[in-house]
Parts: C-alpha cells; structure tokens; sequence
C-alpha cells in the first residue's frame, strides 16, 4: 500500500515543524526518513501514524484520504526506540497481546506467534520475559508484536537507536532481509546516515520541516543535491573558490567544470576523503604540499589528517588499506595531496567532476 503526504504542515505555538512537505512511500518499500536532530522525522511519521495532526495537508494511504482517520482505524504497526514491551508478559503474550485485544482464537493466536517467533528468529525464548532478554532482542520482541495483527504499514521510529553499533548492525542486516521476506510499506526514521543507507529502497533527506533531496541510497550519495545534503552524508573537505571559464580556481589547484557556463565569483569544491590521493611527489602542479598531523590505521580504510598551508585548512584523507601499506606515511612528514573528484556548488547552479 503506497503512502501519500501532501504539502503538509504542522505547527507548534509560533514554530514551523514541518513545512508544506510533500513525499510518497510507494507500495512495498523500505523508506528511510534521515535528517539532523529537530529536523521533523519524527513528527512526519507520527502524522502519518495518525497520532499527531497536521494543521494542513493531506496524508493518503492508496488512494483514501486517512488525515482525519484514528490511528487505531489505519492499520498501522508502529515500533519506537524505547521498547515499549509489557514487563509481567512472556514474549509470547506480548506478541500476541494486539490479536487477544481483537478477540482471535487461541488456536489462531498460538500458530501466528510461532510464525512471527520463526520470523524474528526467536524460537525457544517465547516463555522469557523483557528483562530477560538482550536490547536487540527486546526490539525483536517489539517488531514481531507490530507485526502481528497484519498491519499495512509499518512506521519504526529510530528502532535501534539505543543499542550498541555491533547489535545495530546486525539488526539493521536483519530488518533488509525481513522486508524482503514480508514485504509491508515501511517508513523509518534515523539520523544515521549509514543505517538508512544499508537498509532503505530510496532515503528521504529532511532540514528544517522540509525536504532536501529524496532517492535511492547510491543517487543521493552519488549526486547529493546541494551542499547541505553533501555535508550530511559525511565527511567533506571544503575549498573555495570561483568558477571562470569552465573551470573552478582555488587557490593553486583548479577543477575541471566543463558543464558550466556561468562564471560565478563565489564557489566551494566539496571533497570526499576517498577521492584524495597522497604521494610523496607532487602528482601534477595542482597537488597541494600537506604535513601529515595524524595517522589512524586501524579500520576499513587509514584516516589520515594533514594540514595545507596554502589553503589554511585541515584535510581529511581515506587511504585503502594496500595504499596506506604502499606509502607508509608518518606524523610530521609532508606529503602532497591531491584531490581527484569533487563536487562544485556555486550560488546559481551545481555539477560535478
Ligand atoms: N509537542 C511538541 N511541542 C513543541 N515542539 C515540538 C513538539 N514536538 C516536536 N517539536 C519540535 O519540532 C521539531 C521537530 O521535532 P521532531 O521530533 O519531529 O524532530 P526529529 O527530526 O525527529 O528529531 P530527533 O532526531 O531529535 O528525534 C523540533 O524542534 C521539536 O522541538
């Protein structure tokens, strides 16, 4: 079932949560809503929840008009970051506290907890009660339960915020496999780009109650509309300015802008660590000399920090692993970096190189 919010707003006293915000869920798909803290995530999916009213709008599920609808009459699983499991209940009452509340059959209730209990993977635990369960556990327990009076949509509200990062992961994982298995329409919220990023069909980006950019993982990161969203997804070495003659000039080094045709006085290079390559020669005139600050090898990649002091900024590098072995930097060294791909905004228009 596709989900449909029209140019909604919502209002607290003399603040603007969210502004005008239109966004379509499509039938079936893992929607992840990402943005800074205060950015309005939350209250969009309570809206689209029906637990929180829109002073404006419309909020659709298929083609019915549900904005004045109770939540209880939408059809809606919701699962928030603090477990809100019942204490004095197993996990098998828990997860069939909603079908006792519709006054299903035992029979009924105990053959669809053991489908769900198989589905969560937590076969043999359902006579544990909440303390006795691990954190990823519990929001487990807490998805099964959504789960289980066969909702339409599914609205999880940061569900693994307050687990550790190696349970994170492997829920995350699991949340993939599980749409796939039970493909509901889904809308998560989180502010961790790399969550929404691993799990999510297609990335909502929000700022201030509004949308910056929406699209699969791979455009977003790829094309990132404007800097805002750039500098969001991560890590950004900034230099600026000016485009002149298709071509972005800052300070000695120039990028490459064919697509451009205005000249603009003021521009800024956005550069991913990745995209910076460090050698002990100067790889053309553009290379820029760097002292080597700080060295950290210990991870997918070698974070190197350097300073330049020609543009006066710190620059942070991502060095492969077999590059890093390659060239061995040290602390103190002076090397010269040299940025490979960027992505120029200019006040009137953008592109990439
Ligand atoms: N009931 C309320 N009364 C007044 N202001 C509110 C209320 N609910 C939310 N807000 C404000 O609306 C803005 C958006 O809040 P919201 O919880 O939707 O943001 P969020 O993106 O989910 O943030 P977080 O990631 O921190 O949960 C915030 O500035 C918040 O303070």
């Amino acid at each position: 079932m596709s989900i449909r919010v029209e140019q909604v707003t919502k209002r607290f006293g003399a603040f603007t949560a969210l502004d005008r915000l239109t966004v379509e869920a499509k039938g079936g798909e893992l929607l992840a809503l990402l943005g800074p803290s205060g950015s309005g995530k939350t209250t969009l999916l309570r809206i689209i929840a029906g637990l929180e009213h829109a002073d404006e709008g419309v909020v659709r599920y298929e083609e019915e008009d549900v904005t004045g609808t109770h939540p209880r009459q939408r059809g809606v699983g919701f699962v928030f970051q603090h477990y809100a499991l019942f204490r004095h209940m197993t996990v098998f009452d828990n997860i069939g506290f909603g079908m006792r509340i519709r006054k299903e059959s035992r029979q009924v209730i105990t053959q669809r907890v053991r489908e769900l209990l198989h589905l969560v993977r937590l076969e043999g635990l359902e006579n544990r009660f909440p303390a006795q369960l691990s954190g990823g556990q519990r929001q487990r327990v807490a998805l099964a339960r959504a789960l289980a009076v066969q909702p339409k949509v599914l609205l999880l509200d940061e569900p693994f915020g307050a687990l550790d990062a190696k349970v994170r992961q492997e829920l995350r994982q699991w949340l993939r496999q599980l749409h796939d298995e039970v493909p509901i329409t889904t809308i998560f919220v989180t502010h961790d780009q790399e969550e929404a990023f691993e799990v999510a069909d297609r990335v909502v980006v929000m700022k201030s109650g509004r949308i910056e950019q929406v699209g699969s993982p791979q455009e977003v990161f790829d094309h990132p509309a404007n800097p805002f969203v750039m500098d969001f997804l991560g890590h950004v070495n900034v230099f600026h300015g000016r485009v002149h003659d298709g071509k972005m000039v800052a300070g000695g080094i120039e990028f490459n802008a064919p697509e451009n045709s205005a000249n603009a006085p003021n521009a800024t290079a956005y550069v991913r660590p990745h995209d910076v390559d460090l050698t002990r020669i100067p790889e053309s005139t553009e290379s820029i000399r760097v002292k080597i600050l700080q060295i950290n090898p210990a991870g997918a990649v070698a974070r190197v920090r350097c300073y330049s002091e020609e543009f006066g900024i710190t620059l942070q590098i991502d060095l492969s692993r077999d590059r890093y072995l390659a060239l061995k930097p040290v602390a103190g060294e002076e090397l010269f970096a040299s940025p490979r791909h960027a992505r120029i905004f200019s006040p009137k228009e953008d592109y990439s190189i």
